[in-house]
């Protein structure tokens, strides 16, 4: 494909993913269909469309419109491309651009749209971060990066240096968290290479490596991962110490590859339907679900779908959970918190929440990480039974 088809193309799958369709499976879609796409196109148009959705309101503004057009020729404009260039109407390319299409300085756009949030959440941000809100605002419209956490199980930080780049993985070490290591080139590589599948390495934000880094953990203890998900958390947790492992998710379907990572990383962990019936664990892990607010740069499509109504829900839900997992946590043992929210209510407030419906409890650690070029927002508290 040309430089000028791939923009074409991320201009109509933009224009699927604005009338309401999740960005990744409209992305899939496209991919098995277009075969006269190559993986360098389909990892260019990726990257068009996550790109322009970081930077829906400010690229619109310069475009001219919330369309895919108009964030693409938003996207040219403020890269500095004279559009006209790559939009000339020949061939796959879109039509040259109008006369009078957008071209709005940011400079005169409204704290929403130059921020690339939401008005609805900018008050809201604004309380949460004070003086960081424009720098978090900045990271979450760009792209994160590819981290991996390297398994002590399997080997250590340079050994693993060593394997990934055997097979073409330039990484470096995090300069704050002792297990991460950041992919410089050959991010496309991970999933195939030895280090992943002998599980020496997970992919794995900073952040999460340093919330579970901070647990208290003892050779010997019982450990429940109540909201497993895919199982990233209960696998951090059990290559740092010998650990009894459980894991449990309302929809167990969201386990299915928990097994057999487990097995890579040499895990044993159960997988429980009714926790209560191994309960009482010396620590449970509630990483709850969330507006996932800190991550939005992974998930960009999630930043414009959160609605008052569903941040309200998720509020509501995380008490709920964190209640549940109380029950289950054994006499002097831990309830951990933890989301990937940078907003007050999904953080703080849930804990505050719980704490003023439920005595007996005293908090031991509180741990806040903004989201920057390294790491994910982050937040999680440990609660310990009195
Ligand atoms: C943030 S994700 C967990 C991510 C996972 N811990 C990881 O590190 O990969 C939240 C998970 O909570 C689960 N969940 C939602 N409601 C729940 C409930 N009432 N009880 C247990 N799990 C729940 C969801 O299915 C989802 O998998």
């Amino acid at each position: 494909m040309t430089p000028a088809a791939r923009i074409a193309a991320a201009a109509a799958l933009l224009d699927t993913v604005l009338a309401g369709a999740p960005a990744e499976r409209t992305l899939t879609n496209w991919a098995r269909g277009a075969r006269y796409a190559g993986s360098k196109d389909r990892a260019a148009v990726r990257d068009l469309v996550y790109d322009a959705l970081r930077r829906r309101r400010s690229l619109a503004w310069v475009g001219g419109a919330e369309s895919g057009r108009g964030l693409m020729l938003g996207a040219l404009r403020l890269s500095g491309t004279d559009p006209s260039l790559l939009m000339t109407g020949e061939g796959h390319a879109l039509s040259s651009p109008l006369e009078d299409e957008g071209g709005r300085s940011l400079a005169e756009a409204p704290d929403g749209v130059r921020l690339d949030m939401p008005d609805w959440l900018l008050p809201r941000l604004s309380a949460a971060l004070d003086e960081d809100l424009e720098a978090v605002c900045g990271v979450l419209a760009l792209r994160g990066p590819t981290t991996l956490r390297v398994n002590l199980l399997r080997g250590d930080r340079p050994m693993a240096q060593e394997v990934l780049a055997e097979d073409g993985i330039e990484t470096e070490p995090d300069s704050q968290v002792p297990t991460a290591l950041h992919v410089k080139t050959g991010a496309s590589k991970v999933a195939n290479s030895r280090a992943y599948l002998t599980g020496l390495v997970e992919l794995q934000d900073a952040s999460s490596q340093a919330a579970v880094l901070r647990l208290p953990f003892r050779g010997g203890m019982t450990v429940l991962d109540y909201c497993a998900g895919g199982g990233g958390k209960t696998l951090a947790m059990g290559a740092l110490a010998r650990l009894r492992l459980a894991a449990h998710d309302v929809d167990p379907r969201r386990m299915a590859d928990l097994p057999a990572r487990a097995h890579r990383a040499g895990l044993a962990v159960s997988l429980l339907d009714d926790p209560a019936s191994l309960g009482p664990f010396d620590l449970v892990l509630v990483d709850a679900p969330c507006s996932g607010s800190g991550t939005w740069r992974r998930t960009p499509d999630a930043k414009w779908r959160l609605t008052q109504d569903r941040l309200n829900d998720l509020c509501t839900l995380q008490t709920t959970i964190l209640t549940e997992a109380a029950a289950l946590v054994a006499a002097n043992g831990c309830l951990v918190y933890a989301t990937c929210s940078i907003l007050t209510e999904e953080c703080d407030g849930a804990v505050a929440e719980f704490m003023s419906r439920n005595t007996g409890w005293a908090m031991e650690d509180r741990w806040k990480a903004l989201p920057t070029p390294f790491g994910d927002g982050f937040f999680q508290v440990v609660l310990r039974r009195l």
